[in-house]
Formats: structure tokens, sequence, C-alpha cells
């Protein structure tokens, strides 16, 4: 086992979806993986392995936030040679290109976090998503018959922002989306050659307030997680 995570080697598979939420990723398991069974309950942070279409796929809990995200890739990468990382979550809208439930495939993602200004100290690196993963989630995207956008998030530290401001400056730069963790999982993936993406639900509309209802959430999380299982498959 690692640090945070109680699986014996080869439990875990090569193929791996990251839900912030540990519930969202026993609801996975349950819900789209045959055979599930769960590998780590350290810290209530759950993880599972089962199999989708006859292919072992494990379905990790991060956390919110970077940091905490960091943990599990790292520990997913370096004690498990996880091979695709695929985030699956929840964002928040900053555009009206968006509609609450559409499905934001995340081709980069700018952040306010220290993790890369440390790593980079003096300039600024491109968190950018696997482009075969990108590109295999929008064709699975289309035949599911999805709303989805592809464009770059903004990965933040906050959720309450103290300059809420900055969150509308990366607007005027084509940001579409907020959430908190893929800057550092595709860090992390390019940094140790695997392959990593990001597929958000849009759950909060910050320009019209618009929200999502819990069973909304749990309807629309579907169709992401769909796509991205077709997307490690395909
Ligand atoms: N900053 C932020 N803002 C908004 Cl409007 C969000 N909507 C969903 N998330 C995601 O959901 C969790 C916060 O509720 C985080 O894991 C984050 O990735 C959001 N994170």
């Amino acid at each position: 086992m690692s640090t945070h995570i109680a699986a014996q080697p080869g439990q875990i598979a090569p193929r791996v979806l990251l839900p912030g939420d540990p519930l969202r990723a026993r609801w996975i398991a349950e819900t789209f993986l045959d055979g599930a069974e769960c590998y780590t309950e350290v810290r209530g942070m759950l993880g599972y392995t089962g199999t989708y279409r006859g292919e072992r796929v494990s379905v990790q809990g991060t956390g919110m936030g970077q940091p905490s995200a960091s943990i599990y890739v790292n520990e997913l990468i370096r004690e498990y040679d996880a091979q695709q990382l695929v985030r699956v979550g929840s964002c928040g809208a900053l555009t009206e290109r968006l509609k609450v439930r559409d499905v934001v495939l995340a081709q980069a993602a700018a952040t306010d976090s220290s993790m890369n200004t440390l790593r980079f100290s003096g300039y600024h690196y491109p968190a950018t998503a696997h482009f075969g993963l990108l590109r295999n989630a929008v064709e699975a995207a289309e035949q599911a018959r999805a709303a989805h956008l592809v464009g770059t998030v903004f990965s933040s530290d906050s959720f309450y922002h103290s300059r809420p401001e900055l969150t509308q400056k990366v607007v005027e730069y084509g940001v579409v989306a907020v959430e908190m963790e893929a800057a550092e999982i595709y860090t992390l993936a390019a940094q140790h050659g695997r392959q990593a993406l990001g597929v958000m639900t849009v759950s909060d509309h910050i320009v019209t307030g618009e929200e999502t209802t819990a069973q909304e959430r749990e309807q629309t999380f579907g169709d992401m997680v769909t796509i991205a299982l077709e997307a490690m498959l395909a």
C-alpha cells in the first residue's frame, strides 16, 4: 500500500477515473463498473476497481483542491503505475456559452495555485490535457448527443474567492469554467509521461446564478462518466 491508498500492487487498473467526492467514486463503481471491489477506505477517500466493457477500470476519490488531488495522483502514478487519469467532477460555468448540465472537456487549465509557481519558479507552465484522450472524449460526447464544450478551465485554490475579479479576468482570455483540480492532474501526468483529461459537468452557473438539483447532478454526471470511460477505452 502507499501512504494514502491501501491497495495491494496490481489492485488498481492502468485506467483511473478521478472524482473529487469519494461518495461519487462509490456511485460510479456501483453504477458503471461490473464486479467493482473497494481497495481503499483510508481517510474515507474511497477507491474501487471493476470492469467496463470487459476492461479493468479503477475509480479513486481525490478530494477537493490541487494539494489533495496531488497526493492521490502522485501515488497512483508512482506506486501503482496508473497510465490514464481522467478527472470527472463538477465545475462552475463562467460563460453563457455554457448551460448548467453541459459537459466541459478541459483542453487546458489555468490556475492561481502556487503549486506550479513553485515548480517552475520564474516562468509559467501550460497544463494541458492529453490530445488523444480529448479527441476520444469529443467523439464520445457527440455519440452520446451530450451538450459539451471544449475549452480552458481555471483550477482555483479557492471556492470562496477573496478576489473574485481575478476569476473574471481569465474569462476575458477565453476561460469557460472554474474548478479546483485539473491543472495539477495535467502537470503530474505530463511529468510522468501519462495521459490525463478532465471531463466536468456544469453544476453551477456563475453568470446566471443557476444551479443544478442533486437529482440533476446524478443524471448529467452519468453522461460525463460514460464519456470519460469511452475516451479511455477508445
Ligand atoms: N472553485 C469552484 N467554484 C465552483 Cl463554482 C465550482 N463548481 C464545482 N467546483 C468543483 O467542486 C468542488 C467544490 O464544490 C471542487 O472540487 C471543484 O473542482 C467548483 N469549484
